[in-house]
């Protein structure tokens, strides 16, 4: 049998008491032929075919103490070193398959008691995941053109309160927000298919407030209607959206899984609004977890069209760094020849004055700049919420810096 020599690589920063070298052996080989003891089957002609690797090792400061506790601890006085490491392994071991792909990267290797850190930094993907998944159909320039927003960020607004309103109550806040001259509109990620806000009745009378305007004022405002469920809701949801003329749907990525958004991305004739709840449990800890720079691939492979990523100066424990990095990342090709360009969603506490920091920033108009509060709570009400944040952003592009800090 021939080893096909295509790789998966997956960058770690690790901490460990044990020699690191060591520590990368252990990941890569409980990771793909290997175990605690070396078992006969594990032939040199079968590790040659089907062994993980260690490709680099950078050693870099060690730490003053264990970031992550390990219930018998190896030489528990430490030091415990750090070092940024490569893995891969064959394509072959998985085939093109996202699931398994996390299983190989990023599965019993958070649990290794050699470990008192790890941290999935990067990955790169052989050309097969790019045949093998659709990636987004949208993107940029899809949502661009059916919202017809060009050379600045799309508007946006979350509807808040972000439950407890009656589909009535909804689509008359949505009235309101297509009259002030908003781009786009999302459900909170709370709101989904509730007594008291069904799914198909909010849809239709949120669908018959936005078709209204748009055959009034010729502007179709893109609703991302939150889809979230099992793959059979999801499907009919997107279907029903599809159906009364909706442009969008939104799903809660960490909730739907990968096969359930794989299947919402394969299935879609609209753009995937992809709502990253859940995302701090794996992402908080330093020491621990995913960088977003590798995670988001996943779902953008999967399908998703828009990606969250925070904001600066956000309600929440991100960095504006680590914001602005994660925005980055998902308006970098991820295949020559397949992109999967995602719109980015800055989102959480955002307002008029992140405007200007976030365009510096950034240096793109490529994303969807989304206000829940920073426009529904505005004291003059949300048409003046939506219309101080778009002046916001065309001074901020203008690079009049004045207007753009304007509360
Ligand atoms: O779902 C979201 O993106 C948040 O609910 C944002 O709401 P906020 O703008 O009021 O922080
Ligand atoms: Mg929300």
């Amino acid at each position: 049998m021939t080893a096909n020599p295509v790789r998966i690589e997956a960058d770690y920063l690790i901490e460990t008491p044990v020699d690191p070298r060591l520590a990368a052996e252990t990941m890569a080989g409980e990771q793909s032929s290997g175990t605690f003891v070396a078992v006969p089957g594990e032939t040199p002609e079968l590790k040659a075919r089907a062994a993980a690797r260690v490709e680099s090792l950078e050693l870099l400061d060690a730490a003053s103490a264990p970031s992550l506790p390990v219930a018998r601890p190896i030489n528990p006085d430490g030091p415990w070193h750090r070092a940024r490491v490569t893995l891969s392994w064959p394509l072959d071991n998985i085939g093109a398959s996202l699931p398994n792909l996390v299983t190989a990267i990023a599965g019993n290797l958070w649990e290794l008691r050699q470990l008192t850190g790890l941290r999935l930094l990067d990955l790169r993907l052989p050309l097969a995941f790019a045949s093998a998944y659709p990636g987004p159909k949208f993107g940029v320039a899809g949502t661009r053109e059916l919202t017809g927003v060009n050379g600045r960020p799309l508007i946006g607004t979350i509807i808040k309160p972000s439950i407890g309103l009656s589909p009535a109550e909804t689509a008359a806040l949505v009235a309101e927000l297509c009259e002030a001259g908003i781009d786009f509109i999302k459900d909170d990620e709370l709101q989904s298919d509730g007594a008291y806000c069904p799914f198909d009745q909010r849809v239709r009378a949120v669908m018959r407030v936005v078709n209204d305007h748009a055959n009034r004022a010729g502007k179709k405002v893109m609703i991302a209607f939150n889809v979230t469920g099992e793959i059979d809701q999801m499907r009919r949801r997107h279907d029903l959206v599809l159906g009364e003329g909706g442009t969008c749907v939104m799903a809660s990525i960490n909730s739907v899984g990968l096969a359930g958004m794989v299947e919402l991305g394969r299935h879609t004739q609209l753009p995937v609004h992809a709502h990253r709840n859940g995302w701090g449990a794996l992402n908080r800890h330093p020491a621990l977890g995913w960088d977003y720079t590798a995670w988001h691939k996943l779902w953008r492979l999967a399908g998703a069209d828009h990606m969250h990523v925070n904001g600066i100066g956000n309600k929440f424990s991100e960095t504006d760094d680590s914001v602005v990095t994660s925005a980055k990342a998902a308006l970098t090709p991820m295949f020559a020849h397949k992109p999967c360009i995602a719109m980015p969603v800055f989102s959480s506490g955002q307002t008029p004055a992140q405007a200007l920091p976030t365009w510096r920033a950034l240096g793109s108009t490529d994303l969807i700049f989304a206000a829940g509060g920073g426009i529904l709570a505005h004291p003059d009400g949300p048409a003046a919420g939506v219309s101080d944040l778009r002046a916001a952003w065309d001074a901020a592009i203008a690079g009049d810096a004045a207007i753009a800090g304007k509360p």
